[in-house]
């Protein structure tokens, strides 16, 4: 019996309805391409206008199905491009203003998505429409502003325990440019003087891949780190196909060879508003060798306090690539920190940063001597060229530090390496920022003795006050939790002063970024106090 194109539709609906309840996003979307063929062709033989508007009508709705199925499945670009072709047949269609108003939120595109929400407004949607309208609108409002301003507020989700779902944060390019670094390859540069805590680049990553790992030792560690690299791969492949956008920004990164040859690209490009026509490739196909190669180099690892700590399991590992922080070069004499935030990175200045100066952020522990941090960077596969290692490098008196990093490592006589350490710098003439740098590479032992009340006691004024040594080491390396710690335990201790308080304030600025009311700050000093016990 022959089914008439009518009943046909019906059944691929019914279907479609299944799928629907189902989550099936794959085969939902499959299903919509053959019901909007058969509209297509419907229409190319539809003989009446009636006959017409109406095929006008499913398809318009098909369209706006199957970007939603694409919505759903993350292929943003395939599901912006459906709302448009149903725009054409009505531009007026709620359902397809609504869906694109979301898409374009998700690509962080946020005035074309205010103005989709205009029309839809326009369109006097009522009930629950009307609710998604003011919704998206209020989100899309916000955003905006943040995007603007750079002004991001974190405080409620800190007093919160962070336990709610995480604060909707939107892209943001603070005052940063490419431009070639001093290593030879491509750097992150501030284009004003930042105070510390300033927000630089806030972005989402392309994917982050989040697992808990069996203990260190165990069989099946390293098979399931396999299955997680296997599985964030497969995803960034997958994303990489849907988006030529995000295919084109991968193939800016650094694949790890010919550094001084790569290009130096304009900021503009990293921003939602980039033009299509910027992102035009011969092959749409991700080369994944290439890809492989970028992964290996750009991949940073989840960190921080939103990271870890908060009601995750110890072995919680979580690994991702953002765009745009993938330009900025480590130094063990960082001025940035990077906050993870679900899927978002803020990287915000840790210390006062200048016009001109590049961006670094840490890409190891840096609060260790200089033969630990090279071997670290070797296994980021270059040797750090930055100042602290530079001037370590060269010191006339490298053999006496050695022998003070053996003494530290065996971790008997902290307060003996801390005070020769500072008798040292005065043999040595040792002066200015220098001294904050070698500080910093002995952090351990300085931390050790800041720790023990005996200890102190036992150094006296042979090594200098917490506050002192606290404000040197962060003039060095910039905010950061265990430095934050050695000056909160003395304020806890009782007898820190004003200027302490504001220098612990200060710091914590730097260290967590100007990103939350002070109420916030202070509960995060209390998770320094606990979490950063060396
Ligand atoms: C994530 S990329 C950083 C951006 C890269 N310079 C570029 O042009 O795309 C990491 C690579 O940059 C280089 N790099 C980063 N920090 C460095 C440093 N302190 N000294 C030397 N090379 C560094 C290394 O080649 C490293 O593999």
């Amino acid at each position: 019996m022959k089914v008439s194109i009518e009943e046909h539709l019906q059944q691929l609906r019914s279907r479609a309805t299944e799928l629907l309840l189902r989550e099936d996003w794959n085969e939902y979307i499959n299903l919509y391409s053959r019901f909007i063929s058969l509209c297509r062709s419907h229409l190319l033989a539809a003989s009446s206008g009636a006959a017409s508007d109406s095929v006008h009508k499913t398809l318009c709705l098909a369209l706006s199905n199957r970007a939603e199925g694409r919505f759903r499945s993350r292929d943003l670009p395939g599901a912006l491009e459906d709302c448009d072709d149903a725009l054409d047949l009505d531009p007026a269609h709620l359902k397809s203003l609504l869906c694109k108003a979301k898409v374009l939120l998700d690509l962080d595109r946020y005035s074309s998505a205010s103005e989709c929400l205009k029309l839809a407004l326009a369109s006097q949607p009522s009930g629950g429409a009307a609710d998604v309208v003011r919704g998206l609108s209020y989100r899309c409002r916000k955003l905006e502003a943040q995007s603007r301003t750079g002004s991001f507020d974190l405080s409620d989700w800190i007093l919160n325990g962070f336990s709610e779902k995480c604060p909707d944060l939107a892209e943001y390019i603070g005052p940063v440019e490419i431009r070639r670094s001093t290593n030879g390859g491509r750097g992150l540069f501030a284009t004003k003087n930042v105070e510390a805590g300033t927000p630089l680049v806030v972005t989402r990553a392309v994917v982050v891949g989040r697992g808990i790992l069996p203990e260190s030792g165990d069989r099946h560690g390293e098979s399931a780190r396999m299955v997680m690299w296997k599985d964030f791969v497969d995803k960034i492949l997958d994303v990489a196909e849907k988006c030529s956008r995000t295919l084109c920004l991968i193939y800016q990164l650094s694949a790890g060879t010919g550094q001084g040859e790569l290009d130096v690209p304009d900021i503009d490009l990293f921003k939602p508003e980039a033009a299509e026509e910027l992102f035009v490739l011969k092959s749409k196909k991700p080369d994944v060798g290439r890809i492989l190669k970028v992964l290996d180099v750009n991949c940073l690892r989840e960190e921080g306090f939103s990271a870890g700590i908060h009601g995750k399991h110890s072995n919680y590992i979580g690994v991702g690539l953002w765009i745009l922080p993938s330009f900025v070069n480590h130094s063990c004499s960082p001025n940035a920190r990077r906050l993870h935030v679900g899927d978002r990175v803020v990287v915000h200045a840790s210390r006062d940063v200048k016009a001109g100066e590049e961006i670094t952020f840490p890409y190891f522990n840096v609060l260790l001597p200089l033969d630990d941090r090279r071997a670290m960077a070797k296994g980021w596969g270059f040797e750090c060229s930055c100042e602290r290692c530079r001037l370590e490098e060269s010191v006339g008196f490298r053999q006496e530090m050695r022998e003070l990093e053996m003494v530290m490592k065996s971790g008997t006589d902290l307060d003996g390496v801390a005070v020769r350490l500072e008798e040292g710098m005065s043999r040595w003439t040792v002066k200015g920022k220098a001294k904050g740098f070698l500080r910093a590479s002995f952090w351990p032992a300085y931390s050790g003795v800041y720790e023990s009340e005996r200890l102190t006691r036992r150094c006296g004024r042979r090594i200098p006050a917490v506050s002192m040594a606290v404000q040197s080491v962060s003039e060095a390396v910039g905010g950061d939790e265990r430095i934050l710690r050695a000056l909160l335990r003395r304020l806890k201790r009782g007898g820190g002063d004003a200027m302490e308080m504001d220098k612990a304030m200060r710091l914590g600025r730097g260290t967590y970024g100007k990103i939350m009311k002070k109420a916030a700050m202070k509960a995060l000093c209390e998770v320094a106090l606990v979490h950063y016990a060396n």
